[in-house]
This record gives structure tokens, sequence and C-alpha cells, in this order.
């Protein structure tokens, strides 16, 4: 019996193409979602990865993606909801349509692909089945220029709790809190140097610890309804 795939949602780049690389490596087939086209993406194609295109800023984008995805597959193996927008909050007109954008992408993607998802995970015959929803620190604190964000990403981390509960004892639910774990394109050295300050560990790791966060979930059968802090010891500051 062949192995079902993992899928990553947003994989197309940073934190996401890492972990679906590195699941590549280790024989998992994988499934990314990403929303614009580019030439990264032929890498991944190269790898084995299938890629299926998806905008996850409406409903009925997000319901055509189901439809791909269970086009392409019978079962999943797990879960990984990483697609996000890091957007800061809009002061104008579309303030409104800003926080409903990041509703969408962080709370009614994950829940609406979890509830349709659900059957594909279960059809699963792995010992283990696992989702795993990427939130942020920032949940714990709130975000003076990214509320909306935080907002939303506060909703994802309470999704993780009600969706342990709902489906269990088939299907393990995680989520990972990062802080700073890579720079953006753009960020100076005065900004890499704040953002190094921030954490006691003084440090901006790279997506490596993302992927030993994503593998611990994934090869622990008695954890569920976490959410795994990877940020430094931000707290300690
Ligand atoms: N990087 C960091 O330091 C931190 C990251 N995190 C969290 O970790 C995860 C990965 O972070 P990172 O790699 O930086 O993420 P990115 O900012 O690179 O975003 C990942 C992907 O999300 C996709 N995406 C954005 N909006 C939509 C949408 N409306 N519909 C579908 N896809 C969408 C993008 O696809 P495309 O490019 O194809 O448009 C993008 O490639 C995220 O959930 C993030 O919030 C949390 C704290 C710190
Ligand atoms: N989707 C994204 N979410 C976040 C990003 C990002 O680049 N894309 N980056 C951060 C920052 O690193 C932040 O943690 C710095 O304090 C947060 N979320």
């Amino acid at each position: 019996m062949s192995a079902s795939p993992i899928l990553i949602t947003g994989g197309a780049q940073r934190l996401g193409r890492h972990c679906a690389e590195r699941l590549r490596d280790d024989g998992h087939p994988v499934i990314i979602s990403y929303r614009r086209e580019r030439e990264e993406l032929e890498a991944l194609r190269a790898q084995g990865i299938v890629t299926l295109p998806a905008d996850f800023s409406s409903e009925a984008g997000i319901m055509d993606f189901l439809e791909r995805l269970k086009a392409e597959t019978s079962s999943l193996r797990a879960i990984v909801h990483n697609a996000s927008d890091w957007a800061p909050d809009s002061s104008g007109d579309d303030a409104g349509a800003n926080f409903e954008r990041l509703f969408r992408v962080h709370m009614l993607a994950p829940y609406l692909i979890n509830l349709h998802a659900r059957e594909l995970l279960e059809a699963c015959s792995e010992p283990q089945r696992d989702i795993v929803h990427l939130t942020d620190y920032v949940v714990q604190k709130g975000s003076r220029k990214h509320a909306a964000y935080a907002a939303t990403k506060a909703g994802l981390d309470n999704l993780t709790l009600s969706f342990a509960a709902m489906f269990a004892p088939k299907v393990q639910v995680n989520a990972i809190a990062p802080a700073m774990i890579m720079l953006n394109q753009g960020d100076d050295e005065a900004y890499a140097e704040k953002a190094r300050a921030k954490s006691a560990m003084e440090m901006i790791p790279g997506p490596g610890v993302i992927y030993q966060s994503l593998r611990y979930l994934l090869d622990n059968r008695f954890v569920t309804g976490i959410t795994l802090p990877v940020d430094g010891g931000r707290h300690l500051r």
C-alpha cells in the first residue's frame, strides 16, 4: 500500500517550501498549494512534489481548492496549514476588507479544509494522521501594527483545541507558534539586529527549527491539542 501524501498549504516558498522538501527527502509524497505560478515551482515539481493552485481569499477559492485536492488524492497522512499573509493593519477604507481577507486565509481556510478533508485523513491506512496549524508567538501578546493578523492567528490557535477534541482519536491536531524564524526581503541589518535582541536566544534560526518541530509532531502518537512555541524564549525578554 503506497504512503498517503502530506499537504502543506502555501508551500511554494520559505518555511513551507523548506518543510515540503525535507518531507520529500524523508520519503513522504508531498502536495503543496500555491497562489502565484513562478519558477521555484518547477524545482519542486522536479522533486516529485505535486503543486495545486489555491487562493484562500474567498470561500469559493477554498472550496475550488478542495475539489482539486480530492481529484488529486483519496487519502492524506497530514495537513499542514502554513499559508498566511503577514499584512499590516490598514488605516484607510480597506481596514475591514483587510481583516476579512486575513480571517479567510488564517481561519476559514483551515476550518473548511479540516472539515472537508477529514475523510481523506481517515482514509489513510498509516498508524498516525496529523493536522498542524502554523500560528505565531504574537497570539500571546497581540500586535500594535498587525492586530488583524494576530487576531486571526489567535482564532487559528483556538481552532487547534476544537479540532483536536472533534477529531480524536483518529487524527491528532496541534499547532506550532513561531516567532521570527527568517527575515523577509528588504529587511536590513538594523532590523535583523533588533529582531535578534527580542529573543533570549538572540538569533534568527532559519526554517530548520520549524521542520524539527513538525517532525516531532508527525512522529509522536500521544500528542494532540497542543501548541509548540518555537520562539527562542521571547517571553523571557
Ligand atoms: N517567517 C517567520 O519568521 C514567521 C512565520 N510564521 C508563520 O509560519 C508560516 C510560514 O511563514 P512564511 O514561510 O514566512 O510564510 P510566507 O509569508 O512566505 O507565506 C507562505 C505562503 O502563503 C501563501 N498565501 C498567502 N496568502 C494566501 C492566500 N490568500 N491564499 C493562498 N495562499 C496564500 C503565499 O503563497 P504565494 O507565495 O503563492 O502567493 C505564500 O507563499 C506562516 O503561517 C507564518 O504566519 C509565524 C511567525 C514567524
Ligand atoms: N505569513 C507570514 N507570517 C509572518 C511572517 C512572514 O514573513 N510571513 N513574519 C513574521 C515576522 O518574522 C515576525 O515574527 C517578526 O516579529 C511573523 N509572521
